[in-house]
């Protein structure tokens, strides 16, 4: 992916500030607090917005040009999708018979559990129940890459786990948002970090450990010295143990962990 220099203003405020960013990776996770400018970034990336300025390329084709290439290669999931369509979800699931993994179906229908929802009206389901319907079809539609927004937001631990380790073992190009560090500590080869609408960040998340980075919880609105970014309730900040330890004492900070850190245990 080739993103040159996008900018972007929505309602009179610039919520993209000239990202830039080649990466040839998986899984690229977008990792940002609310209102970071993620969502934006995928909206242009797929060609659903255009940017004021800037271009963007998603393996070699421009969205804004070839949007027939893009509706092919990509399948996608918003955060907050809206059905207006009076279908039951084996309406859905039925349909996609046709379009998807056979393999991909069975786990949600069977392992997620959606076959004991089959009946139920779509429009009458959960946040959760909903984001689940929506998650099947973009990521079980064959596609090459699966597009997803927060894609975890409003499910349970246990089937966000079976969902994220499905991407992996699957091999599937992923770009997703997300503002849980954790995230994109579990799932992704490369993270970006934006702040106010610009890339604060970019890289192996493993590297975020190297370059000294911890993740900090904060007691109230205490803002720890070295902030990169914000990202839900945790503060990316560059710092020493040492600092950190002293921050705790003087009870200024919750607690504190390596950023980056799964992925050096897994190889030892
Ligand atoms: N259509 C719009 N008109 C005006 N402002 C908008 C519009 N869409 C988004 N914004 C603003 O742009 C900024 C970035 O929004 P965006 O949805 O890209 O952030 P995000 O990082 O995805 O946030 P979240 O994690 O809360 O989903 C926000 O301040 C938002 O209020």
């Amino acid at each position: 992916m080739e993103i040159s220099k996008v900018s972007k203003s929505l309602g009179g405020k610039r919520v993209l500030k000239g990202i830039t960013l080649r990466a040839e990776t998986k899984r690229l996770i977008l990792l940002g607090h609310n209102g970071s400018g993620k969502t934006t970034l995928l909206a242009i990336i797929l060609g659903l917005l255009k940017p004021d300025s800037g271009s963007v390329r998603l393996n070699g084709i421009n969205p804004l040009e070839r949007r027939d290439k893009i509706l092919k290669l990509v399948s996608f999931a918003f955060e907050k999708p809206k059905f207006d369509v009076n279908f039951r979800v084996r309406d859905v699931y039925e349909f996609l018979k046709n379009y998807a993994e056979s393999d991909c179906l069975e786990l949600f229908w069977n392992e997620i559990e959606l076959s004991k929802i089959k009946d139920s009206k779509i429009l009458e389901l959960s946040s959760g129940q909903t984001q689940l319907l929506h998650l099947m079809q973009a990521i079980c539609r064959r596609s090459e890459i699966k597009v997803l927004d927060e894609p975890f937001s409003h499910l349970d631990y246990v089937r966000a786990g079976i969902i994220g380790d499905y991407l992996v073992k699957k091999g599937f190009q992923v770009i997703m948002t997300t503002h849980v560090p954790e995230e994109a500590d579990w799932l992704a080869d490369y993270v970006v970090i934006l702040k106010d609408g610009e890339l604060v960040w970019s890289g192996q998340f493993e590297r975020l450990s190297e370059d000294g980075y911890y993740e900090v919880m904060v007691r109230g609105l205490y803002v720890p010295p070295g902030a990169l970014a914000k990202v839900g309730n945790v503060y990316i900040v560059k710092s020493t143990q040492e600092d950190l330890e002293k921050l705790m004492q003087e009870g200024k900070i919750l607690g504190y962990k390596r950023a980056g850190v799964r992925r050096h245990y897994e190889v030892y």
